[in-house]
């Protein structure tokens, strides 16, 4: 990691870009999000790895840090992306489980990370691709901006597995009450904002669609009121995230919205308020509340499955089932 961000910052970077694809894609928005709030000279995007490099944007040259993730390493798209952005001069940082994948081969640094759903052994979230990745922001942003969060970061990340745990028990009851109803419904929508977007995209995508076959979509927060709130009804079936960064008004004002037009049993809210941080930052418990967020769903989506008889990761007919696409 430090050796990372030791060359990606020995000389003047003056754009970022965060470049994936489905789940380590929905990463790349919070760290966005937290470059835009800790950097005032660096500039980011967010990229679909098969879009940066169809679109060439101008704007990548050798001046460019592209950081990637794929957890396997193996995703063809993120692989080609590092390939492309090297071609051009960029520096790349790639971050994976495994070191001696393709993705790793490509890149010019390699940041590992750890995942449960690779191993089937549980980690520590201090472990994790949204640690690391934050990490790399928050280097990135003290190295060009004198930024000093990096030190509480690592001091929360450490609490942050616990803050994990108490979460799993608060959430729970929760879960318990929602996970029948929610498992009847043929489409259930995921909304949220800020540095919490991430988590209801991957959820929604990776989660909902990708293991168990329930339509869904991730709304952002105030785009709802943009349109989509019109599908609302009193059988429409929402899991909303009520984070703690700077746009929490803005899940707040769907909260309003939709539990007056649509029905409370079919509108799970999960409020960040209602957790013990202890441990963690105040000025970072917006970034990494979207961890907690996504770690106790999976919890739920275990529940979910075992409802509806259909298996979490054996049940996909063309993930990991198909290559000649
Ligand atoms: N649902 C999976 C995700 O879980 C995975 O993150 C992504 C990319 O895979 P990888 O992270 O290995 O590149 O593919 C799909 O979208």
């Amino acid at each position: 990691m430090s050796s990372a961000l030791d060359a990606a910052t020995a000389s003047r970077i003056d754009h970022v870009f965060f470049v994936a694809c489905g789940g380590s894609l929905s990463i790349m928005h919070p760290a966005k999000f937290m470059l835009d709030q800790a950097s005032a000279s660096l500039p980011s995007d967010v990229y679909n790895a098969a879009e940066f490099t169809s679109r060439k944007p101008r704007r990548l040259t050798p001046q460019s840090l592209v950081i990637l993730c794929s957890m396997t390493g193996t995703t063809r798209e993120t692989v080609a992306a590092t390939r492309f952005a090297r071609e051009t001069g960029a520096r790349t940082i790639v971050l994976t489980t495994d070191t001696d994948s393709p993705l790793a081969q490509a890149g010019d640094h390699v940041v590992d990370f750890e995942a449960p759903y690779t191993t089937g052994v549980p980690i520590d979230a201090k472990n994790s691709n949204y640690a690391r990745l934050y990490q790399l922001v928050l280097g990135l942003a003290r190295a060009f901006d004198g930024n000093t969060q990096i030190d509480a970061l690592l001091a929360s990340l450490g609490n942050l597995q616990t803050a994990i745990d108490k979460a799993q028990e608060t959430f729970a009851p929760l879960f318990d009450d929602y996970a029948p109803r929610l498992a009847r419904k043929d489409v259930i929508y995921t909304m949220a904002s800020g540095a919490s977007y991430g988590a209801a995209y991957s959820f929604a995508i990776c989660v909902l669609m990708e293991m168990q076959w329930i339509n869904s979509q991730a709304i952002h927060a105030n785009e709802f009121l943009h349109g989509p709130f019109e599908v609302l009804d009193e059988d429409s079936a929402f899991i909303l995230f009520k984070g703690l960064d700077s746009t929490r008004a803005l899940e707040e004002r769907a909260e309003t919205f939709l539990t007056r037009f649509g029905s409370a049993e079919n509108i799970m809210v999960l409020d960040a308020e209602t957790l013990d941080l202890s441990g963690i930052d105040p000025a970072l418990r917006g970034n990494l509340v979207p961890l907690i967020f996504f770690d106790t769903l999976w919890r739920f989506a275990y529940k979910i499955a075992d409802l509806r008889g259909h298996e979490m990761l054996e049940a996909r007919r063309y993930m990991k089932k198909l290559d000649d696409y």
